[in-house]
């Protein structure tokens, strides 16, 4: 069993929640966020996804563009992320990590290649959010290669038929948008989730993690009713983008203190 399975199946088992943070590597620079991941991991978080700063990220709002340009102005690269991903993957046995990419630094890379210095790394999966599934083959195949899971992305606009067809090659987790748009903190989560989440889970028996404007855990506690997973990037991004370290990590820590709340569902 990989990573990504044992610690959602040992969560469950508890009765919790995963709690996944985002961040984006390189802001403010890589030896940061090497030291950051340990102590997000420290407050509570169980998964972390490690973003690779892209130039025309078009699935993100104002925080994580701001956070991707002042990385990528910096200098940071895909070389220099792998390294600081093995770091942490040396210093870290057990924490699941997935890379955070656009497909441009994939197909840079060389889809084989990619995926070989991922693994080798230590990364568990890919989220790939401007691959569309008509396109993902490719992709699928090298990352299954290497035993890297695949993540796909479901929004409450996605039908039922692209439901179906889309879990079926899902591996990993399946990611629902809990609104649609860009990420980034809101107030309202999407009417919609409740049933988006259901239709998924008539479809895959695979965890299934909510993201996309969760900032407080009020939220996340509405969101773990429904879910296996919910999914932090831009509320912590912007506060460890502020040098707010302290603040982030307390966040993560009430973030985490409602999740692994034993729940009866
Ligand atoms: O920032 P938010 O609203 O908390 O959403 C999570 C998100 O940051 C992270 O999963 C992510 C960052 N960039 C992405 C692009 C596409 C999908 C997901 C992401």
């Amino acid at each position: 069993m990989n990573r990504i399975a044992r610690t959602f199946n040992s969560l469950r088992d508890k009765g919790q929640k995963a709690l996944i943070v985002y961040v984006t590597a390189g802001d403010p620079s890589l030896e940061a966020t090497a030291a950051t991941i340990p102590a997000l991991v420290e407050a509570g978080a169980d998964l972390i996804e490690i973003g690779i700063p892209f130039s025309d990220p078009l699935a993100d709002g104002p925080v994580i563009q701001a956070a991707s340009s002042r990385a990528l102005a910096k200098g940071v690269r895909l070389d220099g992320i792998l390294k600081m991903t093995a770091a942490v993957r040396e210093r870290l046995p057990e924490l699941p990590l997935v890379f955070m990419t656009y497909y441009n630094p994939v197909l840079q890379r060389g889809l084989e290649r990619f995926c070989r210095q991922a693994k080798e790394a230590g990364v568990d999966g890919l989220i790939v959010p401007d691959l569309p599934y008509e396109e993902s083959g490719p992709l699928l195949r090298e990352a299954s290669a290497q035993g890297l899971a695949l993540i796909p992305l479901l929004a409450p606009t996605s039908t039922e038929k692209r439901v179906e067809a889309i879990c079926s090659s899902a591996q990993g987790f399946v990611y629902c948008v809990s609104v649609t748009g860009v990420t980034g903190m809101r107030e309202k989560l999407d009417q919609e989730l409740g049933r988006l989440v259901q239709t998924v889970k008539e479809h895959t028996s695979l965890p299934v993690a909510v993201g996309f404007g969760i900032a407080r855990p009020e939220t996340a506690a509405e969101v773990a009713r429904l879910a296996d997973g919910v999914v932090v990037g831009s509320a912590v991004v912007k506060l460890l983008g502020e040098g707010a370290r302290e603040e982030a990590l307390a966040l993560v820590r009430s973030l985490a203190r409602v999740l692994h709340a034993r729940c009866s569902a």
